[in-house]
């Protein structure tokens, strides 16, 4: 069996606008000597085959962007814009994943594939083994909440974890070291700016 997905949309949130880290988070320098955002793209082209970045606005790459119809309304803008493309696609959901959680690996990303398979209708999100608390970053959201999520989209909170937690949806656990994002310089061992 093939461990590349044909199913899922692979998307890497990218938009947003880094203001406590001061600077583009995709443009971070991963310890493996990538870009973030780079990394990012590799991890999750291992598991999807077909993948978008989500909401980044710079052109210094041709690679697929889906744009935000507004800008800095906050993830959930993102991934209702994703799941609605993947729909129209005739796509099964997509599998979202952020741009500033360097340690996640296409393993764990695959553990997510996998219990998603079992049940293609329902949600799945990364959890922390140690608080089990949900990552909804890190989630496969199938086609059938795409008119959910755009009114989640369009509300005023329009928070994610609330909305999943809100749902029945399955969870996969990691270390919690998998699941730490980044946000402010101080958070970035063996890191730096790449000029
Ligand atoms: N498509 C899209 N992605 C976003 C948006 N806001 C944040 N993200 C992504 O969501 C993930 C988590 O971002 P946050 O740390 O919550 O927000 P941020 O705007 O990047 O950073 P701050 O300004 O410091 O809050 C990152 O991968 C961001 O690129 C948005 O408006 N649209």
């Amino acid at each position: 069996m093939s461990m590349v997905n044909r199913d899922l949309l692979g998307i890497v949130l990218c938009g947003g606008r880094s203001s406590r880290m001061g600077m583009d988070k995709g443009k971070l320098l991963h310890p493996n000597g990538v870009t973030f955002l780079e990394h990012a793209k590799q991890r999750i082209g291992e598991v999807c085959e077909l993948v978008f970045m989500s909401g980044h606005t710079d052109d210094e790459t041709n690679f697929p962007t889906l744009a935000d119809p507004v800008t800095f309304r906050g993830p959930a803008t993102g991934v209702a814009m994703a799941v609605d493309f993947a729909a129209g696609q005739g796509l099964a959901g997509c599998l979202v994943t952020p741009v500033d959680m360097p340690n996640l690996t296409s393993h764990h990303l695959r553990k997510l594939v996998d219990c998603w398979q079992h049940s293609r209708s329902e949600l799945v999100c990364l959890a922390s083994e140690c608080d089990n608390r949900i990552e909804p970053l890190v989630s496969i959201y199938p086609v059938c909440f795409r008119d959910e999520l755009s009114e989640l989209a369009e509300s005023e909170h329009r928070s994610l974890s609330r909305w999943i937690n809100a749902r029945k949806h399955a969870i996969v656990t990691v270390p919690p070291a998998a699941c730490k994002n980044v946000n402010t310089p101080d958070e970035i061992p063996n890191s730096r700016r790449r000029d």
